[in-house]
């Protein structure tokens, strides 16, 4: 779903593939929740997000394939200028559900009020060795825009250390949300306690 506030030249940064954006969303893409995934409870009172829900395989996932694409609303993401939602506020800034889409372009995708099953990925940190899967940006053959996904790490040497050999049925899918999250998240409580 775009904001309304999208530009004009940030809807049509979004029609731009780049030669080297190889994953896709395909045309066929199923509606509705997906087969492959659960939302469910953390029960695990060692899991750093006990209390909270995650995101689980129902089936075993292939390596390096789509999991479930990640929908929220698609919004300009300039603090300096067009980030202000129609109401004139900035209620994307502190969201812990927005990924980028397009840096150069200043879009970002959030699924705080909006969005699926992939809102409920949770970070390896503290629950897992590695991750299992990413957040990669993708081509959704079915709007051809620019859409991020959530998808299996692939196969491979390196890969596999890092944890890309497929899901197994019951398996939490972890993502790695990054060191900055993480230092935004400190730096944030540690102002709110100043
Ligand atoms: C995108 S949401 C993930 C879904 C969330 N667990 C829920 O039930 O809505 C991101 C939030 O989940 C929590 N979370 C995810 N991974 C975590 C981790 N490894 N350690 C601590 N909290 C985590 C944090 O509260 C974070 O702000």
């Amino acid at each position: 779903m775009h904001s309304p506030v999208l530009t004009k030249d940030q809807r049509q940064a979004l029609k731009i593939r780049a030669p080297d954006l190889a994953a896709e969303i395909p045309p066929n893409y199923p509606r509705g929740p997906s087969a492959l995934v659960r939302i469910l409870p953390i029960e695990d009172t060692s899991h750093p997000a006990y209390k909270q829900a995650g995101l689980f395989a129902a089936r075993p996932i292939l390596p390096g394939s789509l999991i479930v694409p990640y929908y929220g609303i698609v919004h300009p993401s300039d603090p300096s200028t067009s980030s202000h939602d129609a109401e004139g506020g900035r209620e994307h800034e502190k969201s812990d559900y927005d990924l980028w889409l397009d840096r150069d372009a200043n879009v970002a995708v959030d699924a705080e009020k909006a969005g699926n099953e992939a809102r409920f990925v949770n970070d390896y940190r503290g629950a897992s060795a590695r991750p299992n899967a990413e957040f990669r940006e993708c081509w959704d053959r079915r709007t051809g825009e620019k859409g991020m996904g959530v998808f299996a790490l692939p196969a491979g040497k390196a890969s596999v250390k890092k944890g890309g050999s497929g899901i197994k049925k019951g398996e939490e899918i972890l993502v790695s949300y990054g060191k900055g999250f993480w230092e935004q998240r400190r730096l944030e409580s540690s102002e709110t306690r100043q």
